[in-house]
C-alpha cells in the first residue's frame, strides 16, 4: 500500500519516516516566500513556524532536517479541484483523502474545492461535503457553485460567507441543462457576492454555442473524443470571459476566471487588467504543459483522459499561457484536478458528449510547474512561490496564515531538491486514477520532504498520512481584491449627470 492509512497515528515511526515529535528543524536552506529569499533555519513547534533565522540551535528532542543547497519554501495552495464530485453521472475517483495524500506527495499543502448544491441548496450542498470531507490528512477550503437563483440561495449565500467561511463562489456559463446558469442569474450573483465581499468565480464558455457544436459534430458523425475538442473551440471560451469580465465590470466587482485554457481568454483578462478591471486569471496545469493532439489518438481510452472542459487547445495556447503567467497577465496555477478512471471515461465510448469531463493535476501541479516555469528560466523560484501559494493565499484571504514561510505561518512547507528530477507515471502516482494526463513526463526538481501542518507528511518517498488529520480552513470575506472598491463606486455615482426634471409641453 502506498499510504500508512487508517490506524497509523502521528507521532509513531511508521512508513519509515523517522519523525517522532511535532518539533522540526529545517537546516541551512534557501527560504523562499514571494517577495524575499535568504539562507536560514526555519523552527516548527506545534503546527506553526516559530522562528526563521540563521544557526538555530535546538535540543534532542527535535527532528532535524539538512535542507543545504535545496528551497525551503511554503507548500502548495491549490485553488480548483474537485474530489469526491458527482459529475455527468459519475463521481470523481479521488476522494478527500486520496486525493490529498497525492497532493502532499506533490508538495501541495492545501486545496480549494467546489461545493455543489444540492437541488440548488447551498446549506445542503455544503453538509454533503462536511462529511466528504472528514477523511481529509490535509488543510482545505471550499468555494461554493450557484446553480439556479431564488431568495433561497442569496439568503443562503449570506450563511455561507458569514458562518461556513466561504468567501467565494462560482458561476458555470457551460453545462447547458446541468450547472448552466444565464446572463441575469450571472449579474444577480455577481451583484449579491459584491455586496457580502466575495469573489465571483467563472467557468467562461458560452454554453448554448458549444450545445451547438456538439449537436453539428454528432450530425456530421463525429462521435469521439476529437469531437470535444471540435465542438467548444477557443472563440466561445474568449466570448464568455469577454461577458463576464463586462459584466463584472459594469456590477463592479472583482472576477476571478477558472481554468483560463486559451490565447482568446486571456488576451480579454489582458485588455481588462490593463484598463483597470479586477480580474484574475487561473490557468490550470493541464493547459499550460499539454497540447489537444492526444484526442485525436485512435485508442479511445488514451483519448478520452484529456477530455476536459474548456478543453486542452491546439499547440501554442500552451507556451502563450506560460508567457502570460510570467508577465502577470494571469496571477496564479489551479489544476481542475478531476479524476475520472478508464471505466468511468468509457462511459462516452459511442458518443464523446458522455465522457466524463477532467483530469488530473493535484500531485503533478507543483513539478510541473517548477520544470516549465522555473527551470526553463521564465520565472524567479520567488514568482514560483507567488504563482503556486501566495497568490492564492491572498486572493482567498488567507495570508500570511497560509502562503508564507514567516514566523506564525502554519508549518505547511516543502523542501525542493533543484538537482533532483522527477518522471510522472499511473504506475507510480498516489492518485486512485488508473491512467494520468501527464505519463511519462520528466523534469527537473523534485519535493524531497513535504510538512503540513507541522508534520512531515511525505519523506524518502513515503506517504505518512492519517484520515481526519486535515483541518477546515475558514476563508473570511473582503481579501485585498475588495480593497478601494467603495471609493470607485462613489466616484461613480457623483460622476453620473443630474436627472432631467422634465415637464410635459402642452403647446
Ligand atoms: N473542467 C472539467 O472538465 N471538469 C470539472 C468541472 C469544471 O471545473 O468545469
Ligand atoms: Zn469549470
Ligand atoms: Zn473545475
Amino acid at each position: 500500500d502506498q499510504f500508512c492509512e487508517a490506524g497509523v497515528g502521528y507521532g509513531e515511526p511508521a512508513c519509515g519516516v523517522s519523525e517522532g515529535s511535532s518539533k522540526i528543524l529545517i537546516k541551512g536552506g534557501t527560504v523562499v516566500n514571494a517577495h524575499h529569499q535568504e539562507v536560514a533555519d526555519v523552527y516548527v513547534e506545534d503546527g506553526k513556524i516559530v522562528a526563521v533565522k540563521p544557526n538555530i540551535k535546538v535540543g534532542d528532542d527535535v527532528t532535524v532536517l539538512d535542507a543545504t543547497g535545496k528551497y525551503v519554501m511554503p507548500g502548495g495552495i491549490d485553488p480548483h479541484t474537485h474530489l469526491a464530485m458527482d459529475f455527468m453521472g459519475s463521481q470523481t475517483i479521488d476522494d478527500f483523502f486520496s486525493g490529498q495524500a497525492a497532493a502532499l506527495a506533490g508538495g501541495t499543502t492545501m486545496h480549494i474545492d467546489f461545493v455543489i448544491p444540492v437541488k440548488g441548496s447551498l446549506i445542503a450542498g455544503i453538509e454533503a461535503y462536511e462529511k466528504k470531507a472528514m477523511q481529509s490528512c490535509m488543510d482545505y477550503g471550499f468555494h461554493m457553485a450557484i446553480t439556479k437563483w431564488d431568495d433561497d440561495v442569496s439568503r443562503e449565500m449570506e450563511v455561507m460567507v458569514n458562518e461556513k467561511g466561504i468567501n467565494s463562489f462560482k458561476f458555470f456559463m457551460a453545462y447547458k441543462g446541468a450547472l448552466m446558469i444565464n446572463d441575469e442569474l450571472l449579474l444577480q450573483g455577481f451583484k449579491k457576492c459584491k455586496s457580502l465581499g466575495a469573489l465571483s468565480m467563472v467557468h467562461a464558455e458560452n454554453g448554448d454555442a458549444v450545445f451547438e457544436g456538439q449537436n453539428s459534430m454528432i450530425e456530421l458523425g463525429i462521435t469521439g473524443p476529437e469531437g470535444h475538442a471540435l465542438s467548444r473551440p477557443a472563440v466561445l471560451e474568449g466570448e464568455a470571459t469577454a461577458r463576464a469580465i463586462r459584466l463584472a465590470g459594469f456590477v463592479n466587482t472583482p472576477l476571478y476566471v477558472v481554468h483560463v485554457m486559451s490565447i482568446d481568454a486571456m488576451e480579454e483578462i489582458a485588455k481588462a487588467r490593463q484598463s483597470g478591471q479586477r480580474v484574475i486569471g487561473e490557468p490550470v496545469v493541464s493547459g499550460l504543459v499539454l497540447d489537444d493532439s492526444k484526442l485525436w489518438d485512435p485508442d479511445f481510452i488514451t483519448a478520452a483522459k484529456y477530455v476536459m472542459s474548456p478543453p486542452i487547445r491546439a499547440a501554442g495556447h500552451d507556451k502563450a499561457l506560460q508567457a502570460a503567467l510570467s508577465t502577470g497577465i494571469l496571477q496564479l496555477v489551479g489544476t481542475d484536478h478531476c479524476p475520472f478512471n478508464s471505466t468511468q471515461k468509457s462511459l462516452g465510448i459511442d458518443d464523446f458528449r458522455k465522457i466524463p469531463n477532467g483530469v488530473n493535476g493535484i500531485e503533478e501541479r507543483m513539478h510541473l510547474v517548477w520544470d516549465t516555469m522555473v527551470e526553463s528560466g521564465k520565472i524567479s523560484v520567488s514568482d514560483y512561490v507567488r504563482i503556486t501559494s501566495t497568490e492564492g493565499a491572498r486572493i482567498f484571504n488567507i495570508y500570511p496564515r497560509k502562503g508564507a514561510i514567516l514566523v506564525g505561518s502554519d508549518a505547511d512547507i516543502i523542501i525542493l531538491n533543484p538537482n533532483s528530477s522527477f518522471e510522472i507515471s499511473a504506475r507510480s502516482h498516489h492518485s486512485r486514477l488508473d491512467t494520468n494526463v501527464f505519463e511519462g513526463k520528466r523534469g527537473k526538481g523534485k519535493v524531497e520532504v513535504t510538512i503540513a501542518g507541522g508534520r512531515i507528511v511525505w519523506i524518502n518517498g513515503e506517504l505518512k498520512v492519517a484520515p481526519g488529520s486535515g483541518k477546515y480552513v475558514k476563508m473570511p470575506p473582503f481579501s485585498y481584491l475588495f480593497g478601494g472598491m467603495d471609493k470607485a463606486d462613489a466616484a461613480y455615482l457623483s460622476s453620473l449627470r443630474a436627472p432631467v426634471k422634465r415637464q410635459i409641453s402642452t403647446a
